[in-house]
């Protein structure tokens, strides 16, 4: 510590601390000038002894590298010159230490990009490209690899991309012809039917099968050779999976082996089960059955809450002295209502299930989330007191082993039914399936492969189809339906919207128009007035139905000539289940589609994705529109005013 404070003389020009750094500042600036000198010299030092040893070791090779260099662009050397700068400033951040790895990755990295830059301009000179960003790394003085590879250096390889691979029973399925005309097989050519259903075909008129049909009812029978309550020789059967275009008979393809099957059974009891997405297929499918078991003792049951619970109950099961008794051999229903029956309703079980029919099974895979079928199973497979030591007791089977497949019970066989089955093994895996056997018609050779590979996402539509667009504008459509209707005398259309208020709308401007016998089928309807609706327009009352989705799907209404989608649908499976309303049964049908402008490329993209063959384009001439323009005025003043009550009627 010093007591004291000495001032002393330190010249006249440091005589301030100002002056002082001054001249530090100038000496520092001095000695900076001098090292950037000395670097610039080592770097042309070094720059002319690689220059030396290249043009000794290689002269071609080296003077395809300094050409190179020197042709590069401007915009190259500003970012290699940036790079050098960035390197700088994080070199004066960081220690001494790191500055070492990073210069050698950093010159392994430039070399690497300028390498690469040079191969992308004289990409035939590859090879002595390598050579010359060897000889970088060597001349900079950094470490070198006594083998000549760089370390952390690696050769790219494009990676090879990998493709899906389906299971074999999605990629290698039972192909179905598509074409019902050409391909009918006659009832006698399919093995293993009974005499009885014979006749009852016959009967019906039914004197060939469809393709589906033959193919798919010997594959269910052969699962029930032995009897229906064990599978073939004890085994499991297969479950069966079906993806056939619309109206190509997939219903009689499951309704005639299970009542041949079933015609064995002794004790009435719950054995199939058809679970179908709403009340107008059920009702379809119920009156389908009922046509075939007339006769044969064996007992249809509805549920779907067109009847009462109480009601429903009652066709259901009936109390004994000993206990309940089943009054339904086959039983048909929409998911939720048969929930319902397994959780309220006494006596009621399905312990004795061997068939568990899925139609439209895309679309009951939607409504898994409902959970119905994990109460179907649990119903199924749950043990009643003083029967799991039975003999034919069942247990939920769980992963085949020698000892699972030694328990004898009767099977549950699962068969499943779509016009767009989807062939995403993971929709199907929800469903639980037992080495299941796929029938479509839907399949596509793949190029090189001399094998089938399922074409995934892609449906079939009937041979008989013909599939038209019209362009269109919003105020033109209303009047291009009125010009198919009054002009082009279009009977049995059925128009398809996107919403039950845009039905109403249509239909109550339609019926203001005149002159058409019209009606509209949607939810705004009692199911008793849908019953109603579709018998009319069944029975020809109808000129035009204006409907929603519920009919879409599955309904068979004969005789419709032409299926109209005045608003065009979202999904590629909706189309195939509007516009397969017709050219049903091998027959031919029309299906026109109105589209805006904007909405045509997504639309024709959505089509051409799927597979199905190209729109045809039909134009209506606004001439002959011209004529329906003041009546159609009228009608719409007369729509707002019903549309007005309507709304006052609701508010009351
Ligand atoms: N072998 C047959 N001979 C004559 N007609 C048949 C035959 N099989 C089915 N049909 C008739 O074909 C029509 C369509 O059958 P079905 O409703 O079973 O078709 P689908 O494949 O279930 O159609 P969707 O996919 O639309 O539900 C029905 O009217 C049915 O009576």
């Amino acid at each position: 510590m010093s007591l004291f404070v000495i001032n002393r003389y330190l010249g006249d020009e440091v005589d301030s601390s100002a002056d002082r750094s001054k001249v530090l500042l100038e000496k520092l600036h001095q000695q900076a000038k001098e090292r950037q000198l000395q670097l610039t010299k080592e770097q042309q030092d070094v720059k002319k002894t690689a220059k030396t040893k290249r043009s000794a070791e290689v002269k071609t090779h080296a003077d395809t590298a300094h050409s190179d260099n020197e042709e590069e662009t401007p915009r190259k050397s500003k970012k290699r010159k940036k790079r050098q700068d960035d390197g700088e400033k994080v070199a004066l951040s960081r220690p001494a230490e790191c500055e070492e790895k990073e210069q050698y990755v950093d010159q392994e990295k430039e070399s690497k990009e300028w390498t690469e830059d040079l191969k992308a301009e004289n990409p035939e000179e590859k090879n002595e490209d390598s050579q010359s960003q060897e000889n970088v790394v060597k001349t900079n003085g950094d470490s070198v690899n006594p083998s000549g590879l760089l370390l952390g250096d690696f050769e790219t390889k494009s990676l090879q991309k990998v493709q899906p691979v389906l299971p074999h029973w999605l990629s290698q399925p039972n192909l179905v012809q598509r074409d019902i005309k050409q391909n009918l097989v006659p009832i006698e050519d399919v093995p293993g039917l009974h005499s009885k259903l014979v006749k009852k075909l016959e009967a019906n008129k039914v004197k060939s099968f469809f393709p589906v049909q033959a193919e798919v009812i010997p594959a269910i029978l052969e699962s029930t050779c032995h009897g229906f309550l064990l599978g073939r020789g004890g085994y499991r059967p297969s479950d069966i999976c079906v993806s056939a275009p619309t109206g190509s008979g997939k219903t009689l393809a499951f309704v005639v082996p299970i009542v041949q099957c079933l015609l064995q059974r002794v004790v009435c009891e719950v054995r199939a089960l058809v679970v179908l997405p709403t009340k107008e297929l059920a009702q379809q499918v119920c009156k389908v059955f009922n046509t075939y078991v007339d006769g044969t003792g064996l007992k249809v049951v509805m549920i779907t809450g067109q009847k009462s619970f109480p009601k429903e109950q009652e066709s259901l099961v009936q109390r004994m002295a000993y206990g309940f008794c089943s009054l339904a051999d086959i039983l048909v229903s929409t998911p939720g209502r048969l929930v319902d029956h397994i959780q309220q309703t006494e006596g009621f079980n399905l312990r004795h299930l061997r068939f568990l029919v899925i139609d439209e099974a895309d679309k009951m895979i939607d409504s898994m989330n409902q959970d119905w079928l994990y109460h179907v199973t649990k119903a199924v497979f749950q043990t009643h007191i003083g029967t799991s030591k039975m003999l034919f007791s069942r247990k939920e089977p769980g992963i085949l082993t020698a000892a699972s497949s030694f328990h004898c019970q009767t099977p549950l066989q699962k068969l499943l039914f779509s016009a767009t089955l989807t062939q995403n093994p993971e929709k199907l895996q929800q469903l639980g399936l037992y080495q299941p056997r796929l029938f479509t018609s839907t399949y596509k050779a793949s190029g090189t492969d001399p094998h089938y590979t399922s074409n995934n996402g892609s449906y079939s539509l009937p041979e008989g189809l013909t599939q038209y667009y019209i362009p269109c504008n919003m105020n033109s459509k209303p009047l291009i339906l009125l010009h198919f209707l009054l002009s082009l005398r279009f009977t049995r259309v059925l128009c398809f919207t996107n919403s039950k208020d845009a039905s109403h709308r249509l239909f109550l401007l339609i019926k203001g128009f005149g002159d058409i016998n019209v009606a509209e089928f949607s939810s705004r309807l009692s199911p008793g007035e849908r019953k109603k609706t579709l018998k009319e327009f069944e029975q020809g009352k109808l000129q035009l139905l204006i409907s929603t989705d519920a009919t879409s799907r599955g309904i068979d209404i004969d005789g419709v000539k032409c299926v109209i989608n005045y608003d065009a649908p979202q999904f590629i499976r909706t189309y195939i289940h509007r516009v397969g309303r017709t050219a049903r049964a091998g027959t031919a049908g029309l299906a026109f589609t109105m589209l805006l402008k904007v909405q045509e490329q997504r639309y024709f993209n959505m089509l051409r994705d799927a597979g199905a063959p190209e729109l045809k384009k039909q134009l209506v001439k606004s001439e002959n529109l011209k004529q329906y323009v003041p009546r159609y005025e009228e009608a719409l003043i007369q729509l707002q005013r019903v549309i007005k009550d309507e709304r006052a009627q609701k508010r009351s």
